[in-house]
């Protein structure tokens, strides 16, 4: 079984944007000194775990030399007072910027997506640019499934023709991945089986042991087991879970698991640090777009 690096492949990806931005700076684009990017990251409330992920955005952002702020919010934000934020942010000088999920209960996270304008929504999440990502058109893409393309393109594993089986279908990875899998690319034009926590095990396990490839976000520690996919199936485990003991854990038994896949992501420094890096791709896109630099 190999190990899937997503840290060291998502601090290949950041390294090789700062030097494309680099590039494109010193080129002077139509004669202009342009600035680095910068972007905003909204948090509202205080949560531990999102604490942790905006901290590893910052240090990407730093790495590849984008300018970062984050602005926060106390928890007892209206929604209302969040859109007209989220308006100004809209006109403000920032390339783009995100709103850490998950949001307080009282506030519906699509009424807020809804309002970011599409061109500086650098999670991907707008509609408009998860209807581009669908049709195939070029958009800025859910950065955790946009990650997993990443690493799977990294290390030369083949999609095409592939039967994968995506377990868990969120707005922010499982149902982009089914259908960027899906689509006609180069790293797609899989097989996709789209199945959740709600399919019924005997079936699941019918399914997943049939796949070449097996991505797993449920957020349930321990969830795939090894009885669960076939010999050398590729095994891509999306699910953060902190254990009581403080210990940090996928969707898969690992142990279990390792021993009968080909491929494997760990947790963390698997798919956590392609998130990052398909923010920061997601970002340089946002960026050449405002800057009319063509690729
Ligand atoms: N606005 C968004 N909110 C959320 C997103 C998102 O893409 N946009 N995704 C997740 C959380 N997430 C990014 O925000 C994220 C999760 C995990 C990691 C990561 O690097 N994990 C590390 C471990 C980190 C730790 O020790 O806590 C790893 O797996 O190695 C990065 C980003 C939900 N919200
Ligand atoms: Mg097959």
């Amino acid at each position: 079984m190999k190990l899937l690096d997503g840290k060291a492949v998502s601090k290949e990806i950041l390294k090789k944007v700062k030097t494309d931005i680099d590039h494109h700076i010193e080129k002077k684009h139509l004669g202009y000194n342009l600035s680095r990017p910068s972007i905003a990251i909204v948090m509202v409330g205080e949560n531990a775990a999102s604490e942790s992920y905006v901290r590893g955005k910052i240090k990407a952002c730093d790495k590849a030399e984008i300018n970062h702020k984050v602005i926060r919010f106390e928890e007892s934000i209206s929604t209302f007072e969040l859109i007209s934020e989220i308006k100004k942010l809209n006109k403000s000088h920032f390339d783009g910027f995100i709103v850490q999920l998950p949001l307080p209960d009282h506030i519906d996270p699509n009424s807020i997506i809804n309002e970011i304008s599409a061109y500086k929504d650098i999670d991907g999440f707008h509609p408009l640019n998860f209807g581009k990502m669908a049709l195939g058109q070029k958009s800025m893409r859910p950065a955790t499934a946009y990650g997993i393309l990443k690493l799977l393109q990294h290390y030369d594993i083949q999609t095409n023709s592939q039967h994968v089986v995506v377990i868990g279908r969120s707005n922010i990875v499982g149902k982009p991945i089914s259908i960027m899998l899906g689509n006609d690319f180069e790293v797609g034009r899989s097989t996709v089986t789209s199945c959740d926590i709600h399919t019924p095990k005997a079936l699941l396990k019918e399914e997943s042991r049939k796949a070449d490839i097996v991505i797993v976000a449920v957020g349930k520690p321990g969830f795939l087991t090894s009885d669960m996919i076939k010999e050398g199936a590729v095994v891509i485990d999306v699910g953060i879970n902190r254990l009581d003991s403080g210990k940090l854990v996928g969707d898969c038994d690992f142990e279990d698991v390792s021993q009968k896949a080909s491929y494997l992501t760990p947790v963390p420094g698997g798919v956590g640090p392609m998130t990052i890096a398909g923010l920061i791709l997601n970002t340089y896109e946002a960026w050449k777009m405002k800057n009319l630099i063509e690729d």
